[in-house]
Order: structure tokens, then sequence, then C-alpha cells
């Protein structure tokens, strides 16, 4: 243990200044400070604040909390205050209510006729406007920031197949992204909430200041945007006629026409949860992706050796001669996906996980922890310790996730690849997550060289997303074929 990285233990504020003081740099620090504490630590805040903290990165305390012990660990009741805009959604509820809610989720996720909507969503959206406007930039030779676009893509592709209208916020015009926008301040005000005493953020919010200020007008453009969506939703199902082969077609009718789901608040919570899961997630590791591939040329090029067998087979025809990849072409590519593991290994979209202690307890590192304990999970720091990644932890290297022969995935448990959660909350949108960002990568660098631009400061926002603070400014070349 090094105990000059643990936070100092100022007299009656504790350990609290040491967080705040490092809240812009979150990750980071909770890095450093679980590195040189073996793994986990203890923390605690001024008296009468409630705040005990137990902050862990150890894989045989994740495996605990996420499935041997799984219900004495729910993610509680200040968790679901904190996020109430997403009232009574699978994100803020626990034990049976969300068992119920995650079956019904998983059956309409895993229908192959939703399956088969969402891939050709995706392929025609990276076709008819991804691509196209790849190829304008290149060729006006235009740098761009390439998080926002990829935020506005992922925007489109959640909202497409959920309310079977697509928003348009990826078109040459770039519209205005407020709801983007929105959900990204849900996210940043709600890391500033976990950290903050319950007690200091509820009085922010009686006062309507500040974050809190931003927040409900958050709150008011994403209830704004869910209504006109099911405006412009009704106007289509009308015009489309509604016979039997359109029933069921978006995501919302499988609520829609469930007697459980008839409450518009909880079917408004239930759209705005989506919305985040689905869109903020791919579009931060699609962005942090590129960033990794344009450091590692050697990685692109043995990615290219991977899709050339597809690519070959194809002639390369439309709109400027440009190669699309099918979701079904590239489902076994394994190195494609390494790329995808690695990234979220160093960069994991969620990078801060948190739960509550029902019951006292100990943890497989020995540690106890106690009944109302908050505890954080730092995912970001687990890709980053040498004990359980080994010596080169930091770099990126695709070829760890790979067989000795190099033609298979290595099993990885998912207590020690956190990225996707573990045990029963398992994320339920991981083989569309992968499909999605296979289609885009896969798309994009066959037929573009990226480059990111030089004298940036790459940092990750403070956020409960993992997103680049400034963005990514990249320029695009077309490739020579
Ligand atoms: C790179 C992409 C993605 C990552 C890293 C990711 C990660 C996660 C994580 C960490 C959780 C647990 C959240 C929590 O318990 O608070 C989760 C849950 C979930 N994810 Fe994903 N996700 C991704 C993409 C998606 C997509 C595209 C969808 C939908 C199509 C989706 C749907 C869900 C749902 C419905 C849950 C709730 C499961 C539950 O609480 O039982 N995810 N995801």
């Amino acid at each position: 243990n090094n105990p000059a990285v643990i936070p100092t233990n100022w007299p009656i504020l504790h350990m609290f200044p040491s967080f705040v003081a490092n809240l812009h740099n979150l990750q980071d620090y909770f890095t450093l400070v679980l590195a040189g504490s073996g793994h986990n630590f203890r923390a605690h805040g001024p008296p009468g604040t409630g705040m005990r903290f137990f902050v862990t990165c150890d894989p045989a305390n994740i495996r605990h909390i996420f499935t041997t012990n799984y219900t004495n660990f729910p993610k509680g009741a200040e968790f679901a205050a904190i996020f109430d805009i997403m009232g009574g959604s699978i994100f803020t509820i626990d034990g049976e209510p969300a068992r119920r809610q995650r079956a019904k989720i998983k059956g309409v996720l895993s229908s192959p006729r939703l399956v088969a909507r969402m891939e050709a969503c995706c392929r025609n959206k990276v076709e008819n406007s991804l691509l196209p406007l790849f190829a304008h930039m290149a060729s006006t030779d235009t740098s761009f920031n390439m998080q926002e676009l990829m935020s506005r893509f992922m925007f489109d592709m959640a909202a497409t197949p959920l309310f079977d209208v697509d928003p348009g916020l990826l078109s040459w015009d770039m519209p205005p992204m407020d709801a983007a926008v929105a959900m990204d301040t849900v996210m940043e005000v709600a890391l500033f909430q976990v950290m903050m005493p319950a007690s200091c953020w509820r009085l922010i919010r009686w006062l309507n200041m500040g974050p809190e200020r931003k927040l409900k007008a958050a709150h008011t453009v994403l209830c704004a945007f869910v209504m006109e969506m099911m405006d412009r939703r009704k106007v289509n199902t009308c015009r489309v006629g509604n016979d039997e082969e359109q029933e069921g077609i978006d995501i919302l009718s499988s609520f829609l026409n469930d007697p459980n789901y008839d409450d518009d608040d909880l079917l408004c919570a239930m759209i705005i949860s989506y919305m985040l899961a689905a869109r903020d997630t791919v579009g931060a590791t699609l962005t942090w992706i590129f960033y990794n591939l344009a450091q590692h040329p050697k990685v692109v090029s043995i990615i290219r050796k991977e899709l050339s067998p597809i690519a070959s087979r194809k002639v390369a025809d439309g709109v400027d001669s440009m190669v699309i990849f099918e979701p079904n072409e590239t489902k076994s590519l394994v190195y494609l996906r390494a790329v995808l593991y690695e990234t979220l290994r160093l960069h994991p979209a969620a990078p801060l996980k948190r739960k509550v202690v029902a019951a006292d307890d100990i943890m497989p590192s020995g540690r106890e922890v106690h009944a109302g304990d908050t505890i954080f999970i730092s995912l970001h720091s687990m890709g980053r310790m040498e004990g359980i990644w080994g010596k080169d932890c930091l770099n990126y290297n695709p070829d760890r996730w790979l067989s000795e022969d190099g033609n298979k995935l290595r099993y990885v448990p998912s207590h020690k690849f956190l990225a996707f959660n573990s045990g029963p909350r398992m994320c339920l949108g991981k083989d569309i997550a992968v499909m999605q960002m296979k289609t885009v990568i896969a798309s994009t660098l066959w037929n573009f060289d990226v480059e990111v631009m030089e004298g940036q400061s790459i940092q990750a926002k403070p956020s409960c997303i993992l997103e680049m603070k400034n963005g990514l400014m990249v320029k695009l070349k077309k490739r020579e074929m």
C-alpha cells in the first residue's frame, strides 16, 4: 500500500475535500488511489452526512456484489432520487419490479423481427447518412468533431426503432440537438449528485440553483422531445396504416399495448432511460475507438486485413464507390470485436457504478461493509490495474483478447471486464451495441483514413458517461482502392 495517495483525513470534513477537489478528474483520481491501496479503500465524509464509502475495483469483490450476494447490494433509494427523470424505469429500480421489467425488455429486444429492423436501420443509416457525410468532409478537407457526429448518429439510431421515426439529427444542415445536450446534462449533474451528500444537492435543488436549475431545464427539454416524437409517431402510424404487418413494429408498441405500462409518466421515464442506455454508451465508445485507432495504425492494418475477404467479394458501387459492411458479415470478425473490448477496457462508457449495502457484510477482500454504506465500483480503474491486466495494462493491445492462435476470443469473466455489467443485471443491449459499432468502424475504416488533429487536449468529461470533455477533432481522407 502507498499511504501517500490515500485521501487526507481532515478534522471534521474527513475525506470530503479530497473528493470535491478531484471531482473534475474523478476517474483518474480513483485509479491513483486504488492502485496505491491494493484495489480497495474506505472513505467517509463529515459527520451527519451519512457519507461512508467503500471504493473497489477488485474482481473478487465485484463478483460478490454483482452475483454471489447480489440482493444485498441494490442501487437504492438515493440513486432513484438522483435519476428521478427515469423514475420507475429499469435503471432506477431493484428487486422484483426490476426483474419483471427486465424480463419484458429482454423479450422485446431479442425479438428476431426487431433485431432485423435494428440491423437494417444501422446499415441504412451508415450507407445513406454517415458515409456520404464523411465523403463530403473528406472531399472538402474539413476537420470536424467526431464525438458530436457519433452523438448525432447514435441519437437517430436509438430513437428510430423506439418510435419508428427518425429524428434526423445526422443530416448535412446539422440541426439543433437540444434533447441530446439535455441528456448530457442529466449525466453530468448526476455525477456531482452521486459524490455530494444528499442533503447538499437536495438543498441546491430546493433553491433551484446552479446545476439543479440546469437539470430542471434539461428535464423540460427531454419531456418535450418525448411528446414531439409520440406525436410524430402517431402521424406516421396513420400514414402507414395499422395492418398486422405494421403492428408492434417499434419498441414503443410493445409497451403501449401492455396494461402494466399504462401510465404516461412511467412510459416517458422508460423512453428517456432507453435513449440514455442506447445512445450515450455506444456514441462515447465509438469516439474512443477512433481515438485509439488513430494512435495505433498497425491495429488499423489488421482490421483492414480482416475485412479484406469480405470487401473483395463485393462490387464497390454506389456514390463514391464506397464499400458497406452488412451486420451479418462482420458478426464473426474476432479481431474487430477484440478492438471494441480493448477500447471498453480502458474507456468503459459507464466508468463508475454505485451500489448501497442493505445488510452488514464482509467482502472477499476481507473488508467489512455496513448497512447504509455506499459502494463505488470504478470500472475505469479496473482496466488500469497491473494486478488485474498485467504489466502492460495501460497499453492498447487488442491481442490480449485473442486465443494463442488468434482465431478465437479468450474467455474473460464479466466480473473482470465489467463494461457491460455482470450478474443478473447484465446489459440487455450488448449484441445490438456490438453490431452497431462493428458496422460503423468497418465501413469507416475501409473507406477512409482517419487523422486525429494535433494539439488537442484529450480529457474525460466529468460525467456518469465517459465522453471527451473537448470532443475529438478529426480529418478524413478517402482511401484509394
Ligand atoms: C457500448 C455500449 C453499451 C455499454 C458499455 C453498456 C453498458 C451497460 C451497463 C454498465 C449497464 C448496467 C447499468 C446499471 O445497472 O446501472 C447496462 C444496462 C442496460 N443496457 Fe447497456 N450498454 C451498452 C449499450 C446498450 C444498448 C445499445 C442498449 C439497447 C439497445 C442497452 C440496453 C441496456 C438495458 C435495457 C440495460 C438495463 C439492464 C438492467 O438494469 O437489468 N445497452 N448497460
